[in-house]
């Protein structure tokens, strides 16, 4: 590698990360320090009235504390995993303290702080805050990576050896044992190629071309070896930038020996067997911290009714903390260490559960969509990199545009396929649009290259094919005036709406159930209005409408 490069790259996301943080914050003050509390609470970012309900002890020591009004809460925007600060607002001696939204259920929210906190019972708000942890990790990322000693893979990735070593001769692929036999040749030429690169693979993958098909193939073939006769077994790190793009692998992973490590309440219903907190509850480890537990529940129960004794029951609380921490922190070693393929965000594989770990092999599903830095959080344990996304759909959001112009949106994986060409296989063949949807996005975007399968090439929603596949509609000339709702700058047309709903009327008299309907618009106030629209017209109910952002 050449460390001149490699310092350049680092100093200059450092700088864009940092942008991006201050425009973060900027916006998220801005935004709470200006609204009263009727608009906080309008905006959903706050929630009063609250009392707590329960406290008890979570995963490594953790103290949760629920919190809830009596009734239903209020509609509000707050996430597991977000972070909140607690605090009495019509007390100003009560200091205000900050946890993280650890499970939300209609009539409780339940925040997990590091150390029990010092707060009265009710009367209680809690409010959004701007979570720097992503941005924190991301700069211990880039600076992990400036002092990183020289390697095989930082010499493909930032010197002049090619990316398209090889470890082994190429298999006759019609003897080849396949997990999925019936991957296309494109995917398995992705398959073959990623399971023999040196260091470097990067899969483009367009829209239904079966990215986490031949990710799982992949996945298989490298814990248990049967294309290449090699008997080395490998542990795998499974990354994607949100929650959904690494449930999605797991979900189809079946039954390998695999953890996902992420909070439940962040990961799908079918996922938390997986998750690390199942494992921990379910097996020797659960037996292991059952007493102690027990034990800090009961301290933590004595707390609200002590008076005088609070001081010595918190001492108390910190040394069994101290050992419920040692003996869980034992037993999430021997199961992230134990398993084959591991799996995360790339946010959490900066966090103090991943960072210090080796594995054989990273890989980085929907890495079109993640921030450089995000990817070095997982790229830097390992010597092999494979990476699978599609460059030519958006990229990543970037609130700064200094940050943007700077290049923050430009990926890793942009940036290497441009570079390391040579790495790249394109999965050519869609599973999901009729040709006549596909040849638009093909021609524009993928050089012509995409093939419809025929299970797909021809499909409509109407056998008696009177109704296009394809329509665009020009609304110039149509006298459709666009509207502004208020300061959010959110737009609306109400012309425009009205013909959505017209069309959907169309299709669902045409047979088609409003369930597989979906629309998309821009705009949050045209989705309000089209919501509202759809309300209003029984046929149509049940059409998803949406920005199209996704929320994982
Ligand atoms: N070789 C194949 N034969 C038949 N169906 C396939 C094949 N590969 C993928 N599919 C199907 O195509 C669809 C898309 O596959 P998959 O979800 O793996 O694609 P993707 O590229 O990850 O999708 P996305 O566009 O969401 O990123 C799925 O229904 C999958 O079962």
């Amino acid at each position: 590698m050449d460390p001149a490069i490699v310092a350049c790259v680092v100093e200059k996301h450092l700088k864009l990360i940092g942008l991006e943080e201050d425009a973060e914050r900027a916006e998220q003050q801005e935004f709470l320090g200006s609204l009263s509390k009727q608009q906080l609470q309008q905006r959903g970012v706050a929630i009063y009235g609250l009392r707590i309900t329960e406290q008890r002890t979570g995963l490594v020591g953790k103290t949760i504390v629920e919190l809830g009004t009596g009734s239903n809460l209020p509609a509000h925007v707050i996430k597991t995993g977000d972070v909140v600060q607690i605090d009495r607002p019509s007390k100003t001696e009560v200091e205000a303290v900050s946890g993280i939204v650890n499970r939300l259920t209609e009539n409780f929210i339940s925040v997990a702080f590091k150390e029990p906190p010092n707060i009265p019972d009710d009367g209680l708000r809690i409010v959004k805050l701007p979570n720097d942890v992503a941005f924190q990790r991301m700069r211990y990322a880039m600076t992990n990576l400036g002092n990183s000693k020289q390697s095989r893979l930082l010499d493909v990735l930032f010197g002049p050896v090619k990316g398209d070593g090889k470890q082994f001769p190429d298999p006759d692929t019609t003897k080849a044992r396949w997990f999925n036999p019936h991957l296309n040749e494109s995917q398995k030429e992705a398959v073959i190629s990623a399971l023999n690169a040196s260091e470097l693979k990067l899969i483009h993958g367009p829209p239904g071309t079966g990215k986490t098909e031949t990710l799982i193939e992949i996945i298989k073939q490298l814990v248990t070896p049967r294309i290449f006769n090699t008997s080395t077994r490998k542990r795998v790190l499974v990354c994607g930038p949100s929650n959904l793009s690494v449930d999605n692998i797991v979900e189809r992973l079946g039954q390998i020996d695999m953890v996902r490590v992420g909070h439940p309440a962040r990961v799908l219903e079918s996922v938390i067997p997986h998750t690390l907190d199942s494992r921990l509850a379910t097996g020797d480890a659960a037996a292991l911290v059952k007493d102690i537990r027990l034990e800090i529940d009961t301290a933590l129960k004595q707390l609200s009714k002590s008076g005088a004794k609070r001081r010595e029951i918190y001492a108390e609380l910190k040394e069994l903390r101290k050992e419920l921490y040692s003996r869980e922190k034992g037993a999430i070693d021997n199961l992230i260490s134990g398993s084959s393929v591991v799996l995360s965000t790339l946010n959490m594989a900066g966090s103090k559960l991943l960072k210090n770990r080796r594995f054989d092999v990273v890989i980085i599903d929907e890495a079109g969509q993640a921030l450089e830095a995000e990817c070095w959080l997982a790229m830097l344990l390992a010597e092999k990199v494979i990476l699978a996304g599609d460059h030519c759909q958006l990229p990543p959001t970037v609130s700064s545009p200094s940050a943007e112009r700077g290049g923050l949106a430009t990926t890793l994986f942009e940036r290497l396929v441009s570079r390391n060409p040579e790495a790249m296989s394109l999965l050519n063949t869609q599973y999901r649009m009729n040709h006549l949807i596909m040849d638009w996005s093909s021609t524009e975007f993928y050089h012509g290259k995409l093939i419809a399968d025929p299970s797909v090439a021809t499909h409509s929603l109407f056998t008696e094919h009177n109704e296009s596949v394809l329509r665009l509609i020009d609304t110039v000339g149509f006298d459709y005036l666009e509207a502004q709702v208020d300061e959010d700058q959110s737009k609306y047309n109400e012309g425009e709406a009205k013909l959505v709903v017209e069309h959907l009327l169309k299709l669902v008299t045409g047979g088609v159930s409003p369930k597989s309907i979906a629309v998309i618009t821009p705009y949050n106030a045209q989705v309000g209005l089209i919501e509202t629209l759809v309300s209003e017209c029984h046929q149509v109910r049940g059409v998803e409408i949406g920005s199209g952002i996704s929320q994982s």
